[in-house]
């Protein structure tokens, strides 16, 4: 029998080796799969992108038939039933493995418990629930997207001392220190996609890539509804990332046509509302966005429902400016006691700055 502290470690390793395909499974979850006979580790996987193998099937393919009489340690409930790929219970029982140790039961209603269910019946000893938090936190986008039928939404913004997102005169390179901005394209690189309304790309002319960072580029959205957009931007560089603009019918047909001349994909609603954009994103199969909007578009957001977590980015600068832009715009609410308060805060230091996140 293994320890629990060797449990612990091996669930930790199925953790890093799901995040090898971070922002590259959607819908599907991140999940990691080891496989240990006599405490060596005989096989190893994960799971790369939904319509590819589940990570334990992988890492069955490495463990061979040292995978008979083995523990099989999985991030995520194997699942047990027929999505674009058949059930791993079917797989694991056929491999004669005596133990599955799993991080977390699978919220998918088509899964949920029935996956150790199955085992069980087989006659194979189940364990749930070792480093569960850290499997529940990596899958959170998933989780959401299968329990509330949208993206998760991240509303991220970086502002100094006193409130601001840019100068009264709307500069704001940069507010943050570079590991701050660092850390943000790590955040992008894991997010589906990354959304701005047309006010920030015209004032800022942003990339939204993940830079140096290795890594897939988020999917770019732009909310436009009167499309009044520079025929030259960053992010009609399809080259380098996809770029979808979302408008209202019947605008700016002309720039259409550049936009779409350069690759970049222009869907027309009857209304643009954050609602109705993560709708669509969801309908394509997209488990997490995060918002880099300014302040009328993310209070917009939050109104409709839309943010969940919010990831705020603080730096000991003051700019100063009764009208200097501040990241939420207008919520309507009038007293103190209505403010909306975060849950399950964390704070972190980044260098000089500090991430405060939390979730509405
Ligand atoms: N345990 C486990 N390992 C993986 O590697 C997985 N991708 C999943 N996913 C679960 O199965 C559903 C997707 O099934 P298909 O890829 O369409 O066959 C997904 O929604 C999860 O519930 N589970
Ligand atoms: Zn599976």
């Amino acid at each position: 029998m293994n320890s629990p502290d060797f449990d612990q470690q091996m669930m930790q390793r199925c953790l890093q080796l799901a995040r090898q395909a971070l922002g590259q499974t959607s819908p599907n979850p991140l999940v990691g799969s080891v496989i240990v006979q006599n405490g060596e580790i005989v096989g190893e996987g994960f799971h790369p992108k939904a319509g590819e193998p589940h990570a334990e099937i992988f890492a069955l393919r490495q463990a061979q038939e040292r995978a008979k009489g083995a523990t099989v340690y999985v991030s995520l409930e194997p699942c047990n039933h027929y999505g674009r790929t058949p059930p791993c219970t079917d797989a694991l029982i056929a491999a004669g493995v005596s133990k599955v140790v799993v991080g977390m039961v699978d919220p998918n209603p088509l899964v949920s418990g029935k996956g150790v269910e199955k085992l069980q019946e087989s006659g194979i000893e189940v364990v749930v629930g070792v480093e569960e938090s850290a499997c529940r936190q990596l899958n959170e986008a998933f989780i959401h997207r299968i329990l509330h039928h949208q993206p998760l939404g991240i509303l991220k913004y970086a502002m100094t001392l006193d409130g601001k997102i840019a100068a009264t005169t709307g500069h704001s390179a940069w507010i943050t220190g570079t590991a701050s901005r660092q850390l943000v394209h790590q955040v992008r690189a894991a997010c589906d996609a990354v959304i701005v309304g047309g006010n920030t790309l015209r004032k800022d002319n942003p990339n939204l890539t993940t830079h140096e960072v290795a890594g897939v580029n988020p999917l770019r959205v732009v909310m436009s509804k009167t499309l009044d957009l520079p025929s030259e931007a960053n992010l009609w560089q399809t080259d380098i990332a996809s770029t979808l603009v979302i408008t209202e019918r019947t605008r700016n047909s002309k720039l259409q046509a550049q936009l779409r001349n350069r690759g970049v994909e222009v869907i027309e609603l009857a209304s643009v509302t954050p609602s109705g954009v993560m709708q669509l994103l969801y309908e394509r199969g997209l488990s997490s966005v995060l918002w880099e909007c300014g302040g009328t578009l993310a209070a917009q957001a939050i109104a409709d429902g839309v943010i969940q977590k919010i990831m705020a980015f603080i730096a000991p600068k003051i700019i100063g400016g009764t009208i200097a832009p501040c990241p939420i715009g207008d919520l309507g609410l009038e007293k103190m006691t209505q403010a909306l308060a975060l849950q399950r805060v964390t704070l972190q230091q980044i260098d000089g700055d500090i991430l405060i996140e939390g979730y509405l």
